[in-house]
């Protein structure tokens, strides 16, 4: 009797534990988030654009609010369309919203698996971060300043020689700054091989790491898949961007590595933490990864800004001119301005920060949940994946009116609140180049403003070429391929130009001073 009691007790806990786990399971699919409703098997995989995904989103966010879940097979996306949803969420709750997404085709078979970017909120991740931060904070940032004056005077003769090549002007001149933080590698400019391996690892790293584009990243399984597969195109690509990855990470490290061996390394990123790190094999793999990041940071981040500043100009003459004005009655035109002349040229800051609203670098930030939570009373499944829509927070009508409109008196007269705080991210994964990255992009405008003036190209028949503002697809967003035109303000400023370079030239000792933060 008593042997069927038990039974009978038994069963009913295991009835009730299984109708538990059904009615927990249940609830937590009925709370999640509301979006659109989805195909069968494919749920909502045929609703993700692939071209201004953050618009779509956008509009989303305007039906079912701020707070959006997509179904796509196995896999759930959280779109976060609002300050406030991802001030709660990626700021307040950062010790488990600081995941990224799963790409295993740029880390795992395209080389990229070091990158600090891609990483969990690991240990590991913590030890880069920290070290990122010695080399990149406050005190960091100030001694470069010296450098970066140094480097704009470089960058200004290369414009006023090739001013139609102005991207690739912006892109050996991000390359040059990040190569010397990074390594205290002077020679990019001559050294093509290192800029070029660089620039196609980095190009590697732009095609894979994009959410949601490679399907092995959705079924990490397919890794497996030999490369003689007639559908395995990602295994040849990952075969042929491989070794090039490995080359833009290893060679720059180990050649600096060897100079601080020999004593013969120059200030840098590399060299001062490699003194630090006393041999350690895991902290010289973190500053290894680390001083990558660096170069991988800034190419095609500052690219896209300056790209999207010079069509602005070309676009709105009496923006140009109105920062022109400040220019020349602040600075003069007895020398170039400089970072430290910031505050003093508040219409030119303004333009920085314009060009950051009106298309922003990063429009879409991708971050993975760690753990469980729950979240104005809905259900948020660890590994799911929430995308932050900082284009959607920056086009705001509510808070940016005329939102598609450059309008640099947004933020000098209507009194609009500051955009840089959301274009570099947020939480414990905010960019750790911001001071750099700032500084740079500010000094760009004020110099190129100083001495250039940016107009519409013309054709061979001296017709007006209308350049057109249409984005490209991928997670760094720059303007499709425009013409302007670019020539020196006046004599004068070409002289400027020449006499800054020359300058320059003889600065070599000031490319020394390098501190790290405490
Ligand atoms: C216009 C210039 C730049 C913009 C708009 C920008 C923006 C961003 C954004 C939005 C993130 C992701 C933050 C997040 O997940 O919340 C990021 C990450 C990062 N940025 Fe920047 N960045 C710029 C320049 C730089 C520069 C100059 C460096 C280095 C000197 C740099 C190094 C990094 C690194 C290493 C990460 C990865 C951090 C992590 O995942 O924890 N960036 N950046």
């Amino acid at each position: 009797m008593s042997w069927l009691l038990v039974d009978i007790a038994a069963g009913l806990a295991a009835g009730l534990f299984l109708l538990f786990i059904f009615n927990s399971w249940h609830r937590k699919a009925v709370h999640l988030p509301p979006g659109p409703p989805g195909l069968p098997l494919l749920g909502n995989l045929l609703q993700i654009p692939r071209k201004k995904e953050f618009e779509a989103f956008r509009d989303m966010g305007d039906i079912y609010g701020d707070l959006v879940t997509l179904r796509v097979p196995g896999h759930i996306f959280m779109l976060l369309n609002s300050r406030k949803a991802i001030a709660d969420l990626l700021d307040a709750r950062s010790a488990i919203y600081s995941d990224r997404p799963s790409m295993v085709m740029c880390t795992d078979l395209v080389g990229w698996t070091g990158t600090v970017v891609l990483a969990n909120n690991t240990p590991r991740f913590r030890n880069c971060r920290k070290l990122l931060r010695k080399g990149l904070g406050p005190s960091a940032a100030q001694s470069f300043i010296p450098f970066l004056n140094r480097q704009s005077a470089f960058y200004l003769e290369n414009l006023q020689k090739r001013p139609d090549a102005f991207t690739d002007i912006f892109k050996r001149t991000a390359a040059a700054i990040s190569m010397k933080i990074a390594y205290g590698y002077d020679g990019i400019q001559e050294d093509e091989e290192l800029y070029v391996v660089g620039c196609l690892a980095n190009h590697y790293f732009t095609e894979t790491a994009v959410v949601g584009t490679w399907f092995v990243d959705m079924l990490p399984i397919l890794r497996h898949v030999p490369r003689w597969f007639p559908l395995a195109y990602f295994q040849r690509y990952a075969n042929r961007a491989k070794p090039i990855v490995d080359e833009s990470v290893n060679k720059p490290f180990e050649e600096t590595k060897r100079h601080v061996k020999l004593g013969t390394a120059g200030a840098s990123f590399t060299s001062m933490l490699l003194g630090d790190a006393k041999g350690d094999a895991e902290t010289e793999d973190c500053i290894k990864w680390a001083s990558t990041g660096i170069f991988l940071g800034q190419l095609d981040t500052t690219t896209s800004a300056l790209s999207w500043f010079f069509l602005a100009m070309a676009l709105h003459p009496e923006v140009q001119a109105k920062a022109q004005a400040e220019i020349d009655k602040v600075i003069g035109d007895g020398r170039l301005p400089r970072v430290e002349d910031r505050d003093a040229l508040p219409y030119v800051s303004a333009v920085m920060q314009e060009t950051f609203r009106w298309h922003p670098v990063v429009p879409l930030i991708p971050r993975a949940l760690s753990k469980d939570d729950e979240y104005r009373g809905y259900f948020m499944p660890a590994k799911t994946t929430l995308i932050a829509n900082v284009w959607a927070i920056m086009h705001d009508r509510s808070v940016y009116p005329d939102e598609d409109k450059f309008r640099p008196e947004r933020f000098t007269e209507d009194g609009a609140p500051d955009c840089l705080n959301v274009a570099f991210g947020f939480g414990r994964r905010v960019c750790p180049g911001i001071l750099i990255a700032q500084a740079h992009v500010f000094l760009s405008i004020a110099t190129t403003l100083a001495t250039f003036n940016i107009s519409k190209a013309r054709d061979s028949q001296d017709n007006i070429v209308e350049p057109t503002v249409e984005d490209t697809p991928g997670a760094i967003n720059f303007p499709q391929p425009f013409k302007v035109s670019v020539e020196p303000r006046s004599a004068a400023a070409a002289e400027l130009i020449r006499k800054s370079a020359e300058h320059s030239r003889t600065l070599p000792e000031r490319l020394e001073i390098f501190s790290l933060d405490a």
